[in-house]
């Protein structure tokens, strides 16, 4: 029998590392090791110091080695999947010259505005990039830098998104993939290249950019001596160019094959994200038009609170989070600390309804439902920029995909069923970014398709849980709070 090969996938998202260890034959999950973040800021700052993200990377592969008992000589590859738009911004030694900017950061929303009009309004935007700028996208950030810091802007040797900064760690060389450069708001997924005109417009020398893979699995180089002995890995070993997570995530759920095209996925995590892949590139103001890791596109929608939102008021209340009921007259939309979709950089949260009757579960509750309601309506967003139609009943029999931290959990994934009426999926592994990573660590290695390569995993047995009844009367409550309160109560003027 030929020695068993091992490959390395790393989650690097908002609240931690996830280090994946996985049989490169049949995919089984070895261990996953893991390691906190630190997430900074007040009044719509959130920020990371990037030497934390190595740190934890170093600290998580650790972990894992240790915990599976493979042999570090068995690991054959490595990949980074990282939370997508952080603005991270290097000096001439590599090092940070300040925290990153994260994608859920929202002071650069005025600069969103500006760079929107200044190329003419948001279908200019689509047509190029895909996307339209809003405070998340590492343009806007890059902007905000330069007018609030411009020491900073003007001392920048590089900048990286996350998961670019830790490859770069790991192999030594520059280099993004077209996935997470599409998030950045100065890579054009119509040329595939970025975009001379935009970097015009941002006051951006492209020497401070990585270079773009042809896609997340191509292999980059190999793991330097230095990053080996940091890591307790080999030297020499495979390093894919990555990703974003959520693209890796479509890797992971092998999404890019024909019977999975323009099927949903949700994903519950600091954000909550719903996509899909796509052949077609997307064009549509409603949704970032991102594209994959694989060379197929990922039209996306993202909203800033979600699990950490919930968490936040079941703590206020000091209930479990599955100590919930079904919110009855009371709304909340949890957006805490602004909101991306709806394009409320302002907001803060609201509570609507409430009785002398109302119980703090059905509070609790009816924070699940904001923030479910507000990634379901974007999801209807996202089928009709697939081309679909969201109430066409073979269109809403496609089972929706249930991935991240939320989806472990029963009142998450009770009010999805609940709140959308579809039959939901929730994949037997919970760690789909890190296996994505781990699929295209495996590709770059052997020269697979990372597609096929995730496909061919067995990554555990799903649980396919059947449509119910839509609960209507809540979507029309939660939907017309919105609506009504989207002016002045929500901080749009
Ligand atoms: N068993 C569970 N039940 C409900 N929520 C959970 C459970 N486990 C984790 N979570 C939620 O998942 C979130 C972390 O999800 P994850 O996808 O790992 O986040 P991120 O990728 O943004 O760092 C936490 O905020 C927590 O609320
Ligand atoms: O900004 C987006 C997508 O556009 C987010 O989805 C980030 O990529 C962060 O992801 P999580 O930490 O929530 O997984």
């Amino acid at each position: 029998m030929p020695p068993r090969t091992v490959v390395i996938g790393v989650d690097s998202s908002t609240q931690s590392t996830k280090a994946a260890l996985v049989d490169a034959g049949t995919g089984r999950l070895l261990a996953v090791g893991r390691a906190p973040h630190v997430v900074t800021g007040e009044a719509g700052a959130r920020e990371s110091d990037p030497e934390v993200w190595w740190q934890a990377l170093c600290d998580a592969v650790a972990a894992g080695l240790k915990e599976s008992g493979v042999a570090a000589s068995a690991v054959t590859g490595i990949a980074v999947a990282g939370q997508q738009h952080g603005l991270v911004v290097l000096d001439r030694t590599g090092r940070p010259l300040r925290p990153a900017m994260l994608w859920n950061d929202t002071r650069s929303a005025p600069q969103a505005a500006a760079l929107t009009a200044a190329l003419g309004g948001a279908e200019a935007w689509t047509a190029r990039t895909g996307s339209v700028p809003v405070a998340s996208l590492t343009a806007t950030k890059w902007r905000w830098l330069r007018e609030n810091e411009p020491e900073n802007a003007a001392a920048a040797a590089a900048l990286r998104l996350p998961h670019d900064f830790l490859t770069e760690r790991l192999a030594g060389s520059a280099v993004t993939d077209p996935g997470d450069a599409s998030g950045t708001g100065w890579y054009s997924t119509a040329t595939g290249a970025y975009d001379p005109e935009l970097l015009e417009l941002l006051g951006l020398d492209v020497a401070l950019l990585p270079e773009v893979a042809e896609t997340g699995a191509t292999r980059i180089g190999s793991l330097t001596a230095e990053a080996a002995g940091a890591l307790g890995l080999p030297a020499g070993i495979a390093v894919a160019a990555g990703t974003g997570d959520n693209m890796s995530a479509a890797v992971g759920l092998g999404l890019g094959r024909a019977g999975l095209l323009d099927h949903p996925v949700l994903s519950l995590g600091t954000s909550g994200t719903v996509f899909a892949a796509s052949r077609t590139r997307p064009a549509s103001t409603a949704l970032s038009g991102f594209a994959a890791a694989d060379g197929t596109y990922l039209p996306l929608a993202c909203t800033l609170n979600c699990t950490l939102a919930v968490d936040k008021v079941a703590a206020l209340l000091g209930l479990e989070r599955d100590d919930a009921a079904p919110g009855g007259e009371a709304v909340l939309l949890p957006y805490l600390d602004g909101e991306r979709t709806p394009d409320l950089p302002a907001a803060s949260g609201l509570l609507t309804g409430l009785r002398h009757d109302t119980t703090p579960q059905q509070l609790l509750g009816a924070a699940y439902e904001g923030a479910v309601f507000t990634v379901l309506r974007a999801l209807d967003e996202l089928l009709r920029a697939c081309g679909l139609d969201p109430a066409d009943p073979e269109v809403a029999a496609r089972p929706l995909r249930l991935i991240g931290g939320g989806a472990q959990g029963r009142t998450w994934v009770e009010t999805v069923r609940r709140l959308s009426g579809r039959p939901v999926i929730v994949p037997g592994s919970g760690e789909l970014v890190a296996l994505g990573a781990a699929a295209l660590a495996a590709a770059a290695a052997t020269g697979e398709d990372p597609v096929t390569v995730a496909t061919g995993w067995n990554m555990g047995e799903d649980t396919q849980l059947p449509a119910i009844q839509r609960d209507s009367e809540t979507w029309e409550r939660v939907g017309s709070t919105l609506e009504r309160a989207a002016g002045p109560l929500l901080g749009r003027a």
